[in-house]
């Protein structure tokens, strides 16, 4: 990626490759805010068939044509076995946090035929990094149809996305990729936990190790029925204050985190069924909320295989260990995500994710996931432990 140009990301503000290691930069927003009413208030040129349409998540239509188009086109695992399938429940839960601008929900349609061909979302977040909190946009769900591919259409993306963002005020992004672009803030491992050793062997997703019998292999990774730590139990609304403070107090250690409060909390972190769920750790003794654990359901399509056509995947989001150990608080979420019939457990190295991962019989994965920010500066690369932000 040192030799690489990027044509585009070289215009962009953001750490270049070529400073890399230049620490009389300052740290913070490489560029200043302009005035509102001098952004483009135009939508950007994009190529004679195509326009530009704000899609609008809650109608059932539109969210079942975004649905589609990622269905079919978004990310791919390396050797293109799996594809990610993001349900449109999810979708409309990953697109409408608190203060979400449905302009920021931006396709790209063929004026013809009104296929939609391409998708890039903005959603608004307070993202702290080490003492200044930032208003952001989390820029995901950026797919460009298979059949327009490498036609340059993504850099119009991001330049519409920039733009819809600028005209909100706000100068700052932070996004996740599996490619290397000009600069990672961190890079995190990613690792998975078999839940369901069998239907990944028989998928491609495992190999039988080594020396190993298929009983054999579904005895190691055999869990308990039932939880192991006393006052375990799903979070529910009136919870939603107490997690609050619980999260809010441990995501401080981190130099990257979101700067959640409780209306973030209700909607990222209350169970919603098959898009996200959270268990906390209530002291028989003192109803005090001492942990929490939650993940998030990510399935992916099977691209090969013709006994099983989806992978179901559970995603660690955050947990807080302030009394149970992780280890212990983690076993629990993996007994629960198998109750759940969830074939995988994946995790990122962030926040102490490190310290159960191989103990919890976590493998690691065959990629990395590249942390970035948007016009502004870190004066390091980060180690993924001072991460405490999770991106869907
Ligand atoms: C202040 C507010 C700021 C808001 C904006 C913040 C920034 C937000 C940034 C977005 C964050 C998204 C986060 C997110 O959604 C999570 S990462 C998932 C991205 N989506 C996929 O991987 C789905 C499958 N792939 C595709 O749909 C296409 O391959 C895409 C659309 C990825 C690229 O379409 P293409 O047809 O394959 O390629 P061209 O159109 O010909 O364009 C080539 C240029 O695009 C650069 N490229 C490639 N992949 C990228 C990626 N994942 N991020 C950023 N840039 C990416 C590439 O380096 C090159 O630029 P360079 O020549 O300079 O190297
Ligand atoms: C984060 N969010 C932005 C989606 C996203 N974009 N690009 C990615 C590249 C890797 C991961 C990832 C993150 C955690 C993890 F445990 C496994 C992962 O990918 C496995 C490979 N894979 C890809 C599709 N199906 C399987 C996510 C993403």
């Amino acid at each position: 990626s040192l030799a690489k140009r990027h044509k585009f990301w070289e215009t962009q503000p953001v750490g270049q490759f070529k400073e890399l290691g230049d620490t009389s930069l300052p740290e913070g927003p490489i560029e200043q805010p302009t005035p509102v009413s001098e952004v483009k208030q135009e939508p950007y040129n994009l190529p004679a068939p195509y326009e530009w349409i704000t899609c609008d998540i809650d109608s059932e239509e539109v969210c079942s044509e975004v649905y589609n188009l990622l269905t079919n086109n978004y990310v791919e695992d390396d050797e293109n076995m799996f594809r990610f399938n993001y349900s449109k429940e999810f979708l409309r839960w990953a697109l409408r946090p608190p203060g979400y601008y449905r302009s920021w929900h931006i396709g790209v349609r063929v004026k013809s035929s009104k296929k939609l061909v391409a998708f890039i979302t903005g959603v608004p977040a307070r993202i702290r990094v080490r003492d200044a909190v930032v208003l952001m946009a989390e820029v995901n769900f950026l797919c460009v149809h298979k059949k327009l591919r490498s036609k340059r259409l993504a850099p119009v993306m991001i330049k519409e996305v920039t733009r819809r963002v600028h005209l909100e005020n706000i100068w700052q992004a932070a996004y996740t990729a599996g490619v290397v672009l000009p600069t990672p803030i961190t890079t995190c491992q990613y690792w998975h936990r078999s839940l369901n050793p069998k239907k990944l062997i028989d998928v491609g997703f495992s190999r039988l190790g080594a020396r190993m019998t298929m009983s054999r292999t579904i005895k190691l990774y055999k869990l308990p029925d039932q939880t192991a730590t006393p006052g375990f139990r799903k979070m529910e609304p009136h919870d939603v204050p107490a997690v609050t403070r619980l999260l809010r107090n441990y995501l401080k250690q981190f130099v990257v985190a979101p700067d959640f409060d409780e209306d973030d909390v209700e909607h990222w972190l209350l169970p919603k069924e098959d898009v996200v769920d959270s268990y906390l750790v209530e002291s028989p003794e003192t109803h005090e909320i001492t942990d929490f654990c939650s993940f998030y359901t990510l399935p992916s399509s099977i691209l090969g295989s013709q006994n099983h056509s989806v992978l179901k995947a559970a995603y660690s989001y955050y947990n807080v260990s302030t009394k149970t150990p992780l280890l212990q608080l983690m076993n629990d979420a993996l007994i629960v995500a198998k109750k759940k019939d969830f074939d995988v457990f994946n995790a990122l190295d962030v926040m102490h994710n490190e310290t159960f991962l191989k103990e919890l019989k976590f493998g690691p994965g065959d990629g990395k996931l590249h942390y970035y920010l948007y016009n502004y500066r870190l004066k390091h690369v980060l180690r993924s432990s001072e991460l405490g932000l999770v991106l869907l």
